[in-house]
Formats: structure tokens, C-alpha cells, sequence
């Protein structure tokens, strides 16, 4: 673990000293469950064409959160316990799917419950050949049910994947999505469509699980500190455009929403840990210190989170705390749900900093938006904040809690 202040110093480091995707391929056990990609076809196309693009999609992604909830929230005036981890995970796979490759992928169900499993299967796989030492691996690799579950994942994103892009090969209008972006930006082998498919799961894994943890906290959140739902839901109608509140608001403008995602990432961050990468040779920072080939490294992002020198009374669930921020001038650099600095390293930092992010936090604003106009939410009688479940460096929301809903009677 290594103190922000060397963030500067290994944030310039050459790729092959400083290593981002060794880590992924030690973590997830990648030579045998194919996680952690050499490719840099996916975070090249998020950071260029979905970056660029972020703007023009969201009406479609408003009607994709819009037609997801419909199908799986439950839709009882009725207060009505929602297993929220299981419901959320589902609309954000759906969402992302309409953004890989539009309505085609997004209601394939094969697909969606494909990108739901694969990075749960990636995940149960390595902790499997983790009771193994090394040399024994190969060995029990063809025991371990899970990689097998990862090659038909794989055979899986071909059969969606593939009529797609062929389909967009031959036709004159150019769809505006992730995988036309994936296909015409692919060089050498990840030209090949079968690669690109493969590509897309790798992509599931980076986006989905992650953009579902952030709304299923702030729900949690939400049904803690209600006081903050009122306020949230002025703003949304504030900047929504159609009378009924039906269709979604222009999610730029919601700041307060983006303040309390961000106090919610605060105190329940996805990771404890970010900016991990491998040293692969002896490293010597500017001040003389120097870390050993083959260490591990990493930032304490949850302490610093927590951290009086960053954040006033940090124990505090203060959502507006960014908002105001703002408001007396603070720079959006420090107080954006997006922004990444050494106060604030939810993203990770640097050259790998998450691409998506963007995307990410236009999408959980897109949900929160409808589920605050359409859905009433509280915890049943004596119930409090579901406890998070930590895993190795992940802090996932409880995965069984339920929350009571209601839908709010149209008038
Ligand atoms: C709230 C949701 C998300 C969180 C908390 C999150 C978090 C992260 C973190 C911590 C990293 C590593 C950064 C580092 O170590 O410096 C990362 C990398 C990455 N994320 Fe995200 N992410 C989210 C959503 C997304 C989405 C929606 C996408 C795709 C659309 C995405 C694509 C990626 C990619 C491709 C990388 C690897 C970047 C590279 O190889 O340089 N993420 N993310």
C-alpha cells in the first residue's frame, strides 16, 4: 500500500514497469479463466467513441432504463420487498447492452443473463484454482465448472454478437454503438469479428457489475437518509422535459443527484483498493525508494475516502456535501461524481483511470432519475443499512438485502 503522494511519480511510469492488466490477469487467475485483456481495443473505443458520443446516446438509454424497469422492477401500488442487487444488475445489463449494440442485444436475454454471469464465473473460477499451488493448476483446471461456464460465455457473445456486426458489415446506415465503434477501430487480429465478440464480454465485465453496485448503495442510502428524496426529486422535475415526468431530464443538470452519488461512492466505494498494479522490475521513485520487482501496489482508496485532512466530519452521510462544495467554488475537478484526484480515487487515477466513467455516471443518473419519479422506496419497519459484503478489495452491496416499493400512482 503505498501513500498518494507517489501518485505523480507512478502515474508517468512506463506500461511494461507499471503493470494494470498483470493485475487483473494475477487477481482473476486470468491464464486460465482469460481474464485481463492485452488488447487495448475496448479501453482505446470507450476513451475515444464512447467518450465522444456519451451526449448523443442517452435518449436511448433513457428509454432502454425506462422499458428495463417495466419488465423487471416490480410494478405493485402496493409496497412490495424488491431484492435490489438482483433487479439493478439486471436493468444495468440491459442499459449496457443497448449502448454495446442497440435494442438487439439489449432484449437478448440470453445475452444479457451471459454479460451478468460472466465476471460472476471469472470470479468463482479463480477463487477455485486459488486453493491450488501453481504447478498443480493445469491439473485441477478441468475440475473447476466455472471455466468451462466461461468458454460457452464465450460462445454465448459469439451468437449475439456476431449477426450484428456482420449485419452492420453489408448495411448503409452506421449504428452509433460500441460494437460498430469496437469494429472500425479494431487493427490486426482484433479485426477479426470473433475477436471483437470476445472483446464485448471483457467489456460487460469492466461495466456492469460495477455501474450496478453505485445505484443499489444509493438506494440503501436513500432509504437511510429519506430527507435527501424530496430534494433529489425537485431537481429531476426541475430539469425534466415532458410534462408527465415519464421521459427522462437533461442528467448534466442534475447536480445534487451527482453530489450524493458521490458522497454514496464516498463511504461505500466498489473498491477498497485501486490504482493495483504490478511492479515488473526493480521501480525507484523520485525520492529514492525503491519497490521490489514482482510487488503488488495499490492505494488505499476507502481510507482515503475517510480521511479528516480530505473530508470534513468523513463519518458523516452528508449528501449534498459536493454540491455545496461546488456551489462556494470548488473546482468540479474535485467535486464531480466523475472527477479522479489523489482525495478521491474511486476511478483508480492516471493513464488507466476508468474510461467509462462518464458513461457510468450518466446512466446510474438516468436510473435514479426514473426510479425516484415513478417508485416510492423505503426499508420495512426496523430495518436498517443492509451491511456491505467485502471480498478480497471489493466492498459489494449486500447481495440479498430487499427494500419495500411502490409505484406512484399516475394521476
Ligand atoms: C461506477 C461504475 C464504475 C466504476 C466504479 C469503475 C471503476 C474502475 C476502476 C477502479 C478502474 C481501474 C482504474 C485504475 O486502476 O487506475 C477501471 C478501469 C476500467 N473501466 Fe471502469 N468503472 C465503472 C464503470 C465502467 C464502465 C461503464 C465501463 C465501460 C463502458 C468501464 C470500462 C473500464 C475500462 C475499459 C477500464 C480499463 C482501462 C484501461 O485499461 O486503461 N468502467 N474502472
Amino acid at each position: 500500500m503505498l501513500p498518494v503522494r507517489y501518485l505523480e511519480d507512478l502515474k508517468t511510469a512506463p506500461i511494461q514497469d507499471v503493470d494494470f492488466v498483470g493485475t487483473f490477469i494475477e487477481m482473476f487467475e486470468g491464464k486460465y479463466t482469460t481474464f485481463g485483456s492485452r488488447s487495448t481495443l475496448h479501453p482505446r473505443v470507450v476513451r475515444t467513441s464512447l467518450n465522444a458520443n456519451v451526449e448523443k446516446i442517452m435518449p436511448d438509454i433513457h428509454a432502454e432504463v425506462r422499458d428495463a424497469f417495466e419488465a423487471i422492477w416490480p410494478d405493485s401500488e402496493d409496497w412490495t420487498a424488491v431484492p435490489v442487487v438482483d433487479c439493478i444488475t439486471r436493468i444495468v445489463a440491459r442499459v449496457s447492452g443497448r449502448m454495446f449494440g442497440g435494442p438487439e442485444l439489449s432484449r437478448n436475454d440470453e445475452w444479457v443473463m451471459t454479460s451478468i454471469r460472466f465476471a460472476l464465473n471469472g470470479f468463482a473460477a479463480a477463487q477455485k484454482l486459488k486453493l491450488w499451488p501453481e504447478v498443480l493448476k493445469p491439473f485441477a483446471a478441468p475440475f473447476i465448472s466455472e471455466l468451462k461456464a466461461i468458454r460457452e460465455d464465450y460462445r454465448s457473445a459469439e451468437k449475439a454478437a456476431l449477426p450484428i456486426l456482420e449485419q452492420r458489415k453489408t448495411s448503409n446506415k452506421k449504428a452509433n454503438d460500441l460494437l460498430t465503434w469496437m469494429a472500425e477501430n479494431a487493427r490486426g487480429e482484433e479485426a477479426e469479428l470473433k475477436f471483437v465478440s470476445h472483446i464485448l464480454l471483457k467489456v460487460s465485465f469492466a461495466a456492469i457489475h460495477t455501474s450496478a453496485a453505485a445505484p443499489c448503495q444509493l438506494i440503501f442510502d436513500l432509504c437511510q437518509y429519506s430527507q435527501y428524496v424530496d430534494v433529489l426529486r425537485d431537481e429531476i422535475r426541475k430539469n425534466t422535459t415532458i410534462e408527465d415526468h415519464q421521459t427522462l431530464p437533461k442528467v448534466g443538470n442534475l447536480i445534487k443527484l451527482d453530489s450524493i452519488m458521490k458522497e454514496s461512492q464516498r463511504i461505500n466505494p466498489l473498491l477498497l483498493i485501486t490504482f493495483e498494479r504490478i511492479i515488473t522490475r526493480d521501480y525507484a521513485l523520485k525520492d529514492g525508494l525503491v519497490i521490489p520487482a514482482h510487488t503488488t501496489i495499490g492505494m488505499p482508496t476507502q481510507a482515503i475516502n475517510m480521511d479528516p485532512e480530505h473530508y470534513y466530519e468523513p463519518d458523516k452521510f452528508d449528501g449534498l456535501r459536493f454540491y455545496n462544495l461546488k456551489v462556494a467554488g470548488t473546482s468540479a475537478s474535485k467535486t464531480d461524481y466523475v472527477a479522479s484526484n489523489g482525495a478521491s480515487l474511486n476511478f483508480g487515477y492516471g493513464r488507466h483511470a476508468c474510461p467509462g466513467r462518464w458513461f457510468a455516471a450518466n446512466e446510474i443518473k438516468s436510473i435514479m432519475a426514473y426510479l425516484l419519479l415513478n417508485y416510492d422506496i423505503k426499508f420495512a419497519d426496523g430495518q436498517s443499512r443492509p451491511e456491505n459484503l467485502q471480498v478480497e478489495t471489493q466492498n459489494l452491496p449486500n447481495p440479498t438485502a430487499t427494500v419495500l416499493s411502490r409505484r406512484i400512482r399516475r394521476s
